[in-house]
């Protein structure tokens, strides 16, 4: 199908050591590079990750600082199946100048805070990591050409939820057509929204929401992502020029996310090659967490509770049929079970088509 994968590529030579491998792994110390090696590179400098490619790893050291530099990285051999992505903080060893024709070798992965996921498809409860560290989903969506599907925007949200970052909808082309209809659909979620226009674009009230965060932009194909972030961050085409250092190949096709710095502070990670949103792997306890009110009241439901409209003594329906959550929770309810059915067996096969560019 056309939107398998593009980092399952053959030519990986890393590919079959993705972070899958290490989690059915018997070993548990297989899990902890950090423990593993610590002694043994006390003098290892911390970068971060802002391109992965083909078994190259891009890295920023000393951020922010006037030694800032980009160093190009190789995994050490210890770290072979353990994945990892752009966003990851890593101590490097071996020749970290970034000099031309230098290589550096990340020895550790740091502690995530937030991990992006996503499997094949919903039948498929093995996960790839798309990004770590970030702090906010930017979910692109147009007003119309192409229609604003609520399906596809439920699971970007339920990624979002799932991974413990904010998301943000942008919701583009609002010259070609009003939003209101649809987000009245996304009344109950507390969602930030910015409406944008290619020939007026928000810029000043995004940067003030991107500023020194990690934000990844996700979005259909077609939606204006690219006017978008090329309006943010100007000299994104350089970032491309970077990709091409390290490839040194002069493409990045297989690269599924890039790291653009944003002149206000922040980052931006654009995931030009993340056509899926599997969500095989998603726990539906992650998206009740998110909806913190709602999660006071679901502590009181039965063991395995669904908290569908069907289950029975559900204290989250209980309470939003007693009006114990006000005119909002009923809303509120409605849109955790939305996103609770997109996990539903069954659901997530027409969800996944809805995915196809
Ligand atoms: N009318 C209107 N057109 C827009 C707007 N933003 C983008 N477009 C147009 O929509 C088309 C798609 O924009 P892109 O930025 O390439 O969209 P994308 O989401 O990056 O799509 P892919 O490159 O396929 O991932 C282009 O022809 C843009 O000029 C907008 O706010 N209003
Ligand atoms: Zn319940």
């Amino acid at each position: 199908m056309s939107w398998l994968p593009p980092d399952d590529d053959p030519d990986d030579p890393y590919g079959q050591f993705d972070e899958s491998q290490v989690r059915s792994r018997p070993n548990p110390k297989a899990n902890r590079p950090r423990s593993k090696q610590r002694p043994a590179h006390d003098d290892a400098v911390v970068g971060r990750v802002v391109t992965v490619d083909r078994g190259r790893y891009l890295c920023l050291v000393d951020e922010d600082a006037p030694a800032e530099r980009s160093v190009i990285t190789t995994r050490a051999r210890e770290l072979r199946s353990t994945a990892i992505v752009t966003g990851d903080r890593v101590d490097l060893v071996g020749d970290t100048s970034g000099a031309e024709g230098s290589l550096a070798r990340i020895v550790r992965v740091h502690e995530r805070r937030t991990l992006l996921r996503r499997s094949a498809d919903d039948t498929d409860a093995v996960e790839r990591i798309i990004v770590a560290n970030a702090d906010q989903l930017m979910i692109v969506v147009a007003a119309a050409n192409p229609e604003p599907r609520p399906r596809l925007l439920d699971r970007y949200l339920v990624a979002a939820f799932d991974a413990g970052i904010e998301p943000l909808l942008v919701m583009t082309k609002t010259d070609l057509a009003d939003p209101a209809p649809f987000l009245a659909q996304f009344r109950g979620l507390d969602l930030r929204v910015v409406e944008s226009r290619s020939d007026d674009p928000p810029i000043a009230a995004l940067m003030a929401l991107l500023a020194d965060r990690t934000t990844v932009a996700v979005g259909h194909s077609g939606v204006g992502k690219s006017t978008l972030v090329n309006a943010l961050v100007p000299d994104a085409h350089r970032a491309t020029g970077v990709v091409n250092a390290v490839t040194g190949r002069g493409r990045h096709t297989s690269s599924s996310t890039v790291s653009l710095r944003l002149p206000g502070g922040g980052w931006i990670i654009d995931t030009p090659g993340v056509r899926s949103f599997g969500l095989g792997h998603v726990d539906t306890a992650n998206i009740l967490r998110a909806f913190g009110d709602l999660a006071v009241v679901g502590e009181r439901c039965p063991r395995g509770c669904t908290h569908l409209p069907d289950a029975p003594d559900c204290a989250i329906v209980e309470a939003v049929a007693a009006a114990e959550l006000g005119a909002h929770g009923a809303e509120r309810l409605d849109s955790l079970q939305r996103l609770l059915a997109t996990l539903l067996p069954g659901a997530g096969r027409a969800g996944a088509d809805t995915l196809n560019a």
